[in-house]
């Protein structure tokens, strides 16, 4: 196992996080509008009949360029976001190892990526309140409240203070502290499995791909419930769940019964492949560059 450098996981994750953020975010669009159309009344359709119609109604109704609203807030959000996210799988696993070389088992693995979920919440929470409450203004289900990102934290400071802008706290937690414990151990056991024999750890950029993809897989398949409930408590109006995420998973068992918490997971899946795929090669190439020109950072 290379010798684990703080300083470098930290810029190459930023640049991967720059990577997923251009590969994914038209899904993410869909996928966030999905999970948060309007519930139809009786005799009315649903306004978006799943992941193809959403996409077809976003172009045809706002130009390619609408399944790209929203972000700037993640370009912004994401680049320090998956700095920290690998900076905190790099510490996760430093504070494991007894030596810089030791071969950490699958569940250390697994661990190392909790504390990188821990460590993300920060940022990640305000994030995702900003690009949720955007993408689906952008739906045009409701009337047009903000007028960018700064906007909405201006609105949302006022309306509530920085506890408006956290909201989602919690949800986001449940969401990220397993979901990055799978993300981490799923991509380094791959990484293990594909290297060629005698020389662990130099992957092709194929193989980075299938590995960083599947991560992003196994990722989403542990978060999308989670994503849900953080999803609707996020882009609620102020009151509507007092109990926060428990309050939104009660209703959501009451209205619409527990295959609501897999909503948008087609958006999800297909977007979680190419994206992660793309952060870690991003972030493969970054280290290799870093290593290249600042051999001892
Ligand atoms: C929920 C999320 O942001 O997942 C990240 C991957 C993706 O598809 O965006 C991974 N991680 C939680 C480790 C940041």
């Amino acid at each position: 196992m290379p010798a684990v450098s703080p300083a470098k996981d930290f810029l190459a994750g930023g640049f991967g996080g720059m990577c997923l953020v251009a590969a994914g975010h038209p899904l993410d669009t869909i996928k966030v509008r999905l999970q948060t159309q309007p519930t139809p009344g009786p005799g009315e359709k649903l306004l978006y009949a799943g992941t193809l119609d959403c996409a077809l109604k976003t172009v045809r109704n706002e130009g390619f360029l609408g399944l790209y609203k929203g972000m700037a807030a993640p370009l912004v959000g994401v680049t320090p976001m998956f700095a920290v996210c690998f900076l905190g799988f790099g510490i996760g696993k430093k504070l494991q190892q007894k030596h810089p070389e030791e071969k950490l088992t699958a569940v250390q693995l697994f661990n190392a990526g909790m504390l990188s979920g821990v460590f993300t919440t920060a940022i990640m929470t305000p994030g995702e309140r900003i690009k949720c409450l955007l993408q689906v203004q952008a739906a045009g289900t409701g009337p047009k409240l903000y007028n960018g990102p700064m906007d909405v934290v201006k609105v949302l400071y006022k309306e509530g203070g920085i506890r408006s802008i956290y909201k989602g706290t919690c949800a986001t937690l449940l969401r990220d502290v397993p979901a990055s414990g799978m993300y981490f151990m799923t991509y380094e056991w791959l990484k293990r499995m594909l290297s060629p024999v005698g020389k662990e750890g130099e992957l092709s950029p194929l193989r980075t791909i299938v590995a960083g993809g599947c991560a992003g897989m196994f990722n989403w398949l542990v978060a999308i419930g989670p994503d849900v409930l953080k999803s609707r408590l996020q882009t609620a109006p102020e009151g509507t769940y007092p109990n926060g995420i428990r309050s939104v998973f009660v209703e959501i068992m009451r209205t619409e019964g527990p295959k609501a918490l897999f909503k948008g997971a087609a958006p999800v899946m297909i977007r979680a492949f190419p994206a992660n795929a793309a952060c870690f090669l991003g972030y493969e190439m970054a280290i290799k560059f870093l290593n290249y020109i600042a051999p001892n950072l």
